[in-house]
């Protein structure tokens, strides 16, 4: 069990932004123990020795879970909980996006319209998604990007906020969080036509803020992050990745405008890290923290005020609590 130093468990950890943060967080805290919670174990065990490439003394763990099954989140916060007496931060990172296909229609038609800036920043309206339920019977996107980390905190509650040292939550939500897409009454956002990836990121800020009303007492702070357009899996999974090369220097054009056009994971990170850096009681819980990169490469975070009522944010928490009894794995 880990006793001193700071703790830091990473959902995806082993891909991407996540793996960038941990790459990182092990530069920015010499002392950390760090843990990759993945799905899979070779891809786990791949980004453990990259990261052994560049912090050979570094302590870094594997948890297995996949955060769309609410079985394996329950195993696996049995064994953090065996692991760890405490959590500094607890990165909600991994997630997915079930994309079919780019609505170049819209594309084209508000490329030269006053809606441009709102679409390069946000993508709504771009992208045709479709929907899949698990063998548990939630909706796909919201099981992973959303349930599964609300159950993982629930289980974790024990070793949160522990003995004077506050937790760090930190979500990686989304600029394509807008709330169009997110319906109190449907929070899996069920049988809709698309927009099932910006429900589940709106609900990821929605629930940040209910879990501070919750918990902010206990030492637990919560905050969501947003690392703008980043060359990914999950963009790949959109345009092949020779495209994304092609368009680099757009990107940079696109900066004077959009400054989120951050690229590459180092750039989309910055929000994430920075967070990691700040003392939780002094920031702002209803902002988002957004990854910036301006034209001449500069990194900087700005900060974006969430307007959710708080009346909302309860609704979306005890909807969620209903949810998981529901799971009764006791
Ligand atoms: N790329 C972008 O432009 C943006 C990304 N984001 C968000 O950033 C986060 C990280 O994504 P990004 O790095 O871009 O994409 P990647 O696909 O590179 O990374 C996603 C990570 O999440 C993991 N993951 C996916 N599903 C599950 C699951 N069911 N259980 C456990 N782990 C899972 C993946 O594991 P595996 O490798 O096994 O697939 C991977 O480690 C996501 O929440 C995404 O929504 C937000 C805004 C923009
Ligand atoms: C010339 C090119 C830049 C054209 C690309 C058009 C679109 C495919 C992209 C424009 C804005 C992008 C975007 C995302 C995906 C790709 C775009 C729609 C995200 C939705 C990816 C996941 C996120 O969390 C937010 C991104 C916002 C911007």
């Amino acid at each position: 069990m880990a006793t001193g130093g700071k703790v830091a468990i990473i959902t995806g950890g082993n891909a991407g932004i996540g793996l960038t943060v941990a790459q990182r967080l092990l530069t920015e805290h010499p002392e950390l123990t760090l843990c990759l919670a993945c799905r899979s174990k070779p891809r786990a065990e791949a980004a453990r020795d990259v990261l052994l490439l560049s912090h050979p003394k570094a302590s870094i763990s594997i948890v297995l879970v996949d955060t769309s099954n609410i079985k394996s989140v329950y195993q696996a916060a049995k064994q953090l909980k065996q692991m760890y007496n405490h959590v500094d931060y607890l990165y909600l990172n991994a997630g997915i996006m079930k994309v079919v296909g780019v609505n170049w229609d819209y594309f084209w038609k508000n490329l030269f319209s006053s809606k441009f800036i709102h679409m390069f920043t946000t993508g709504d309206g771009l992208l045709k998604e479709k929907e899949e339920i698990t063998e548990e019977g939630l909706e796909t996107v919201f099981a992973t990007n959303v349930f599964g980390h609300f159950v993982l905190i629930k289980e974790l509650e024990d070793i949160l906020g522990q003995n004077g040292c506050p937790t760090q939550l930190i979500w990686t939500s989304s600029s394509n969080a807008v709330e169009t897409h997110f319906d109190i009454d449907n929070i899996q956002h069920r049988n809709k036509e698309g927009g099932h990836y910006s429900s589940s990121k709106y609900s990821t800020d929605v629930l940040s803020i209910a879990l501070n009303i919750q918990f902010n007492n206990k030492g637990i702070y919560s905050h969501v992050t947003c690392p703008g357009l980043v060359m990914t899996n999950l963009t790949f999974g959109i345009l092949p990745s020779w495209f994304w090369n092609l368009i680099l220097p757009i990107f940079w054009l696109l900066r004077i405008f959009v400054p989120t056009m951050n690229y590459d994971t180092y750039n989309g990170s910055e929000a994430l890290v920075w967070l990691s850096k700040q003392q939780p009681e002094s920031l702002d819980a209803r902002c988002k923290y957004v990854s910036h990169c301006n034209f001449w490469g500069t990194r900087y975070v700005h900060q974006h005020k969430l307007k959710i009522e708080d009346k909302t944010a309860d609704n979306l928490y005890q909807q969620l609590v209903q949810l998981e009894q529901t799971f009764n794995h006791k």
